[in-house]
């Protein structure tokens, strides 16, 4: 099972430009999650803090009981050895062809054999449909292939935490799709925790268990998919609909006298860009037909009904609509448009408030005794999560 990374008010600033402070969230393990933000608003500067490239000023970043922000750097080097990293551009040195891409960080890492070494690549690049590549150069390949060497390489040491920078750019739609269903592969195959940042809304409505989105130096929130797709908070309103209307400007915010000059400008017919209002709580994609269950979907749905009652009552709905029948009757819960069952109590709680942040630690991905019925292989999996399980 891929680690868990407690995340808690992490602050970062370069001389005296403040990136963001305060951060406080939880990466459930196993489960995916995004986290949005307009440009510049420090995502990638996020993740580098997330593996100790960059040191955050304040804060802790806690991934198996070390700190990273303040390790010694022994315990640095040792803790990155849990991630694999797979940056905007793949990252693949030049020079050298997807074989040899791929095989670096077992050659540099590990003591394997290069009959092992050999079996490792090959797998990889078979999962990320890179098989009959491994000749190419990274020049010689498209950029949607870039992007799945870097995951192959990023696979080989079999991380517990795979964090993705911008799958999207670069990519068109349609290759868009195709890599974000590979995650969710991945994510089945290997029940690694991920962390995906990118401004790309389909891949943030479709993808994710859960959905964060950093702004004005700030998390705005962070939480189950459903909260932030459901959110009148108008900034993630804005994002989701890619609207010039509302506090997001060119270069990031926008003052209220300019706010207001917008709105008058768009009452009076001017376009404020985007398609019709998107609302709403689409489908989360699956893994392909074939793959594993994702075990980390299956966990969420415990952790998340245990804080159903504190979440608003949009995002309740949509979470309780998403479950199966049977799921629902396990969990003691009904869509609101059905009636309830005969002596049965309704856990929708009353609660609006914004959710900030913190899925508590206590409530995350702990699974209740006699929880919801699973098939054998994965009530072995989780029981024995193995070398390296957290
Ligand atoms: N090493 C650095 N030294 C100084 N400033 C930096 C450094 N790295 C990033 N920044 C600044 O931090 C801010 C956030 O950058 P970052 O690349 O994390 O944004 P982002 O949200 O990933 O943007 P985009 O979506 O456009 O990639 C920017 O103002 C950038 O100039």
């Amino acid at each position: 099972m891929g680690a868990e990374v407690v995340i808690e008010g992490l602050t970062k600033s370069f001389g005296r430009q403040t990136i963001w402070r305060d951060v406080t969230l939880t990466l459930p393990p196993g489960e995916v999650s995004v986290m949005l933000g307009p440009s510049g608003t420090g995502k990638s500067v996020f993740l580098k803090s997330m593996i100790g490239l960059l040191k955050p000023d304040r804060g802790k970043c806690m991934i198996n009981g070390v700190d990273i922000v303040r390790c010694s750097e022994h315990k640095l080097y040792e803790t990155r050895k849990l991630f694999g990293v797979l940056f905007q551009d793949g990252a693949l040195f030049g020079s050298m062809n997807l074989y040899d891409n791929v095989a670096f960080p077992l050659r540099e890492h590990t003591k394997k054999s290069e009959t092992e070494i050999r079996r490792i690549v090959f797998e990889k690049l078979e999962m990320t449909g890179l098989a009959g590549a491994e000749k190419k150069l990274p020049g010689e390949i498209s950029g949607g292939m870039r992007k799945r060497a870097g995951l192959a390489r990023a696979l080989v040491l079999d991380p517990e935490i795979i964090l993705v920078d911008e799958p999207d750019s670069g990519l068109d739609p349609v290759r868009t799709t195709y890599i974000s269903q590979l995650f969710l592969d991945v994510n089945a195959q290997s029940d690694a925790t991920f962390l995906i940042v990118t401004h790309n809304i389909n891949l943030a409505r479709t993808v994710p268990d859960n959905l964060g989105m950093l702004f004005r130096k700030e998390l705005v929130m962070f939480g189950p998919r459903e909260v932030l797709l459901t959110s009148e908070e108008p900034v993630v309103k804005q994002f989701l609909n890619g609207r010039m209307d509302g506090p997001i400007g060119m270069s990031e915010e926008k003052d209220s006298a300019t706010i207001a000059a917008e709105r008058a400008m768009f009452e009076a017919g001017h376009h404020a860009g985007g398609v019709e209002e998107v609302t709403g709580i689409p489908e989360q994609m699956q893994p392909a037909p074939g793959m594993p269950e994702r075990m980390g979907a299956r966990r969420r749905k415990d952790r998340v009904m245990k804080i159903l009652h504190n979440l608003p009552p949009e995002a309740q709905e949509g979470i309780i609509d998403s479950l199966t029948p049977e799921e629902q009757a396990h969990y003691g819960v009904h869509p609101r448009h059905a009636a309830p069952p005969r002596n049965q109590t309704v856990q929708t709680g009353p609660v609006a408030q914004r959710h900030r942040g913190q899925l508590p630690s206590d409530q995350v991905a702990q699974i209740p005794d006699g929880s919801w019925p699973r098939t054998e292989g994965s009530t072995e999996r989780l029981r024995n999560p193995g070398p390296g399980g957290a």
